[in-house]
């Protein structure tokens, strides 16, 4: 059975650009509520530690350096079938090739420059969790 959470982040240039209290209203009116959210910035190591899978691709080393640009907020979403149901609300990793109404349509400006993030499994949401929050501030929220 698919899980109930899953992983966002609102990257840099979004949240630098005043974009960020439209993209968590536009999360929360599409029936998401936050089990937990912070704002931070990564050091470019944990960026290439976070996205450690593309390690080696030609854009590995633009992704992580705008990925540790700026503040970013990350957070925990509940809903049912969070984690596919999430990935169609953000739409296509080029925003050129992005639906109308997906938040990346409406709120990317490139494919680096995307906007915004969201685990593609439950394996993915449970390891970039525990990134992002301690096992206490999970275990607050119940999660
Ligand atoms: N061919 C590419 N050229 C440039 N950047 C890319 C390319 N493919 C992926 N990326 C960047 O790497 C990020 C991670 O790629 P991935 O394939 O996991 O896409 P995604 O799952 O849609 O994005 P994210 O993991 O950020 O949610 C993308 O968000 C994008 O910014």
């Amino acid at each position: 059975m698919a899980g109930n959470k899953t992983l966002t982040i609102i990257k840099p240039f979004a949240v630098k650009n005043g974009k960020l209290g439209a993209i968590l209203h536009k999360i929360e009116e599409s029936g998401y509520r936050f089990a937990a959210i912070k704002t931070l910035k990564l050091e470019k190591h944990e960026a290439e530690e976070f996205y450690a899978e593309h390690q080696g691709k030609p854009f590995f080393d633009d992704l992580t350096d705008f990925m540790s640009s700026g503040p970013i907020t990350a957070a925990i979403l509940t809903k049912e079938n969070a984690v596919e149901d999430f990935r169609y609300l953000i739409g296509a990793t080029d925003p050129s090739e992005a639906q109308e109404g997906t938040i990346r349509k409406m709120f990317a400006t490139s494919k680096t420059r995307n906007a915004i993030h969201g685990s593609d499994s439950d394996e993915s949401a449970d390891r970039e969790c525990d990134f992002f929050f301690s096992r206490r501030e999970r275990l607050k929220t119940d999660i």
